[in-house]
């Protein structure tokens, strides 16, 4: 039986400059002071904004995050020119369910009715002792999907789901990496596999990752 847990996908039709709109606007706010960062930080009452002090399996990973919120996912900009106000509607035409289940392809479209999807902005910042820290601990990703925008510095690494060897994810210029959550592998009866990864980070270089993940209110 054919696996799939992560892949890269290109050519996906996405224009760089709205990556690379994000990617600048990222910065800028990293770039900025941790007290002005702190200004808009996660609280009790609100979820989203900036958080300085995550922590995975009860380690402190060694990154920034800004989480905010796509009120509709299924609405998109009509074009990427940036005066451009209209919004143009996705028809949801995913996930279809594996192919020779035997259930009909629209199987998954209901369970997203109910989504609570958000986007991250990481940003993974130099760090002076990196064979003591990472980026981010080992984890699975629990909802459905996560997409990643990953930059050219490199540094997730998946574990090999025949031998759990780390395997670095080569940034691969303007590609998408999908990476299957527990849920997906839930409902494909394991033939979608939720791989374990984790972030390493270097000594040097900061390192920037845009994050969408599909999530569901889980059924
Ligand atoms: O930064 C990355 O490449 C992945 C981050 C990640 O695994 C997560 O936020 O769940
Ligand atoms: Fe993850």
């Amino acid at each position: 039986m054919q696996e799939i847990w992560v892949f890269q996908v290109i050519n996906h039709g996405v224009p760089l400059e709205l990556r690379q709109k994000t990617e600048k606007v990222a910065k800028e706010f990293f770039d900025q002071s941790l007290e002005e960062k702190r200004k808009v930080k996660r609280n009790e009452v609100d979820p989203m904004g900036y958080y300085d002090s995550e922590h995975t399996k009860n380690v402190r990973d060694w990154k920034e995050v800004f989480d905010y919120l796509v009120l509709d996912p299924t609405l998109i900009p009509a074009s990427a020119d940036p005066d451009d106000k209209e919004l143009r509607t996705l028809t949801n035409q995913w996930p279809q369910y594996p192919l020779n289940s035997g259930l009909p392809a629209d199987r998954l479209n209901g369970y997203f009715k109910d989504q609570i999807s958000f986007a991250r902005l990481n940003h993974y910042p130099p760090c002076p002792a990196p064979h003591l820290a990472l980026g981010v601990g080992r984890h699975k990703d629990g909802g459905a999907l996560t997409v990643l925008a990953q930059d050219e510095v490199g540094g997730l690494e998946i574990a090999r789901r025949a031998d759990g060897e780390w395997v670095p994810v080569k940034p691969i210029p303007d590609a998408f990496i999908i990476n299957i959550g527990n849920c997906m592998q839930v409902w494909s009866n394991d033939l979608y596999w939720s791989a374990e990864h984790r972030v390493v980070v270097n000594s040097e270089k900061e390192r920037n990752c845009q994050e969408y993940t599909i999530e569901n209110v889980c059924i």
